[in-house]
């Protein structure tokens, strides 16, 4: 609370540097809670060391760094930075290394026994759905053990704790993220072949399901048939403060209601909640989305909120699981494919909207579809493999008119709040899931637009903060970096960072790349050169 640091993640992520009971008893000392800000700036560098010391990078020797799918990829100027992309998995592998913290110390990390990909950034552990994305690059830059770790990573979480966190700290406990794990097997497989791998990983994805089953589920009333299907949410159960912005949500709790506890735990957990959802923050969670930009959080409403993407994911999922028992030939915890048509339906009844071909949340709070275009509306594309024709057509007629006035990506809603995942930012899953939805359902120009779009963004942003490729592309000048690939990017203005929400954007960045690799191998013969 009191600000020491511009980010409140900075404090909860510094290891002590002396044994915990010396920390509180010294905290003590200076007066605790009522301590003088120069008091605790000093106690501060006394007791604890810099963030991110537990973490070591690696030196990776398994990367390809000709990889064959670029070798596809006709202009040279895509190729080229291509490669360069390729080349900046290095900065983003990481190890743990806690023998460093002294007897008696303690660090905001969980354990981790295997190498691991890092977002980047102020994100210096490894990020639940993150992983997902950048897999699909890493994996085409040869990285097959270290995609390998990082998966047995989120494997031993679900082991330890029974679900994957958020992100491998303690203050990340209380919540997951869009559960991609499955998945990641799923796309592990298709690489490798590798089946002994999904025989140990089964047990603890079905384990995962049972957990979603067990706290995510909700039953929503079905107009068409007039009883209720059971379909998913994002529920984090806590009445606390996120330790990682705990001066934000306190301040936002406490303008909703000065003392009345009860009002502020709502606002709490629907904060969680909303961080569990991956889309932190955005009007799609809000009750009141015309509200003043400084108050629009003030009506978070995340767990009355039946989201598409969470849906077309368990789907997806509960499909997966059905497929590699099938493979293995074991017996399935649950009959997946009856849950997944089952959750199909639900999904048709509930969510389609039938004029514009796309898939809208559902709000408990007024019983009532969604009525805005949001960008996880065109997810269940990605998840079901047969839809009408003339219903895709009609989807991704409306993606094009999105991609009409929004030349950077498809933005994660059309409203602009300044909170991050709302206009314009697109971010790379989002382009992700727009493009494998096209593909499947052969909208092949739709496809493509996306991808040169995101290439555009990514690209572009790099150069205008100084990237260069030798012999083939100069520094801009006036440029002192030498090329950063941002988290998130502008829809309205090509080679625009990103921007809004909590903290600055940030550089790095897994998702980005494995995006960007994954589009460079699908769409490498029709690319052309960016202009930025
Ligand atoms: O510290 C604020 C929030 O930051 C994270 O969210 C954002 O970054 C993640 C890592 O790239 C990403 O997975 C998420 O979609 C972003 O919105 C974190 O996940 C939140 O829990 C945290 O409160």
């Amino acid at each position: 609370m009191a600000k020491i640091f511009a980010d409140d993640k900075t404090f909860v992520d510094k290891p002590t540097l002396k044994p915990v009971s010396q920390v509180l008893s010294a905290f003590a000392q200076i007066g605790g809670i009522n301590a003088t800000r120069e008091s605790l700036i000093q106690f501060i560098d006394e007791n604890f060391g810099e963030e991110g010391e537990e973490l070591k990078p690696v030196n990776i020797t398994e990367l390809d760094m000709s990889p064959q799918f670029l070798t596809q990829v006709s202009d040279p100027l895509v190729r080229a930075f291509g490669h360069k992309v390729n080349g900046y998995w290095s900065q983003l592998i990481r190890e743990q290394d806690l023998s460093e913290l002294c007897s008696g110390c303690i660090s905001s990390m969980l354990q981790l026994k295997y190498h691991f990909v890092v977002p980047g950034g102020r994100f210096r552990e490894i990020y639940y759905w993150d992983t997902y994305f950048a897999l699909e690059g890493m994996l085409r830059s040869g990285l097959v053990n270290l995609s390998q770790s990082s998966i047995r990573n989120l494997l031993s979480l679900v082991d330890q704790y029974g679900f994957v966190p958020n992100g491998a700290r303690v203050y990340y406990l209380d919540r997951s993220q869009p559960p991609l794990l499955t998945l990641m097997v799923k796309l592990y497989y298709e690489f490798t072949r590798d089946l002994a791998f999904v025989a140990e990983a089964l047990p603890l994805l079905q384990r995962e399901h049972q957990y979603w089953m067990q706290n995510h589920s909700v039953d929503v009333p079905c107009g068409t048939t007039g009883g209720m299907v059971r379909l998913s949410r994002y529920f984090v159960n806590t009445d606390q403060p996120r330790p990682e912005s705990y001066s934000d949500d306190y301040e936002l709790a406490h303008n909703v209601s000065k003392n009345d506890s009860g009002i502020q735990a709502e606002i709490y957990a629907n904060m969680a909640t909303g961080a569990e959802s991956g889309w932190d923050f955005s009007t799609r969670w809000v009750q009141d989305a015309q509200a003043p930009k400084d108050k629009i959080l003030e009506t978070i409403r995340t767990q009355q909120v039946v989201p598409v993407d969470l849906n077309a994911i368990l789907y997806q999922v509960e499909m997966a699981l059905a497929e590699m028992n099938n493979l293995l030939k074991t017996s399935p915890m649950e009959d997946y494919q009856k849950l997944a048509s089952e959750r199909r339906q639900a999904m048709e009844h509930v969510m389609l909207d039938e004029a514009t071909g796309l898939y809208f949340d559902y709000h408990l709070y007024n019983h009532k579809r969604a009525s805005q275009f949001v960008a996880a509306s065109i997810w269940p594309y990605w998840s079901f493999e047969s839809i009408d024709e003339q219903q895709a057509k009609r989807a991704f007629t409306y993606i094009a008119q999105i991609l009409d006035k929004n030349p950077g990506g498809i933005p994660a809603t059309l409203i602009y709040s300044g909170q991050q995942w709302d206009w314009p930012m697109a971010w790379p899953p989002l382009q992700y899931v727009a493009m494998q939805g096209a593909l499947l359902h052969k909208q092949f120009s739709v496809a493509l637009r996306l991808a040169q779009a995101y290439v555009n963004s990514v690209f572009c942003a790099w150069y205008m903060t100084g990237g260069s490729l030798v012999g083939i592309l100069e520094k801009l000048p006036n440029t002192t970096d030498s090329g950063h690939i941002f988290e998130k990017f502008s829809s309205a203005q090509v080679g625009m960072q990103g921007g809004g929400g909590e903290y600055n954007v940030q550089a790095g960045f897994g998702w980005t790349n494995g995006v960007l690799l994954w589009a460079l191998d699908k769409f490498g013969p029709q690319l052309t050169a960016p202009t930025c």
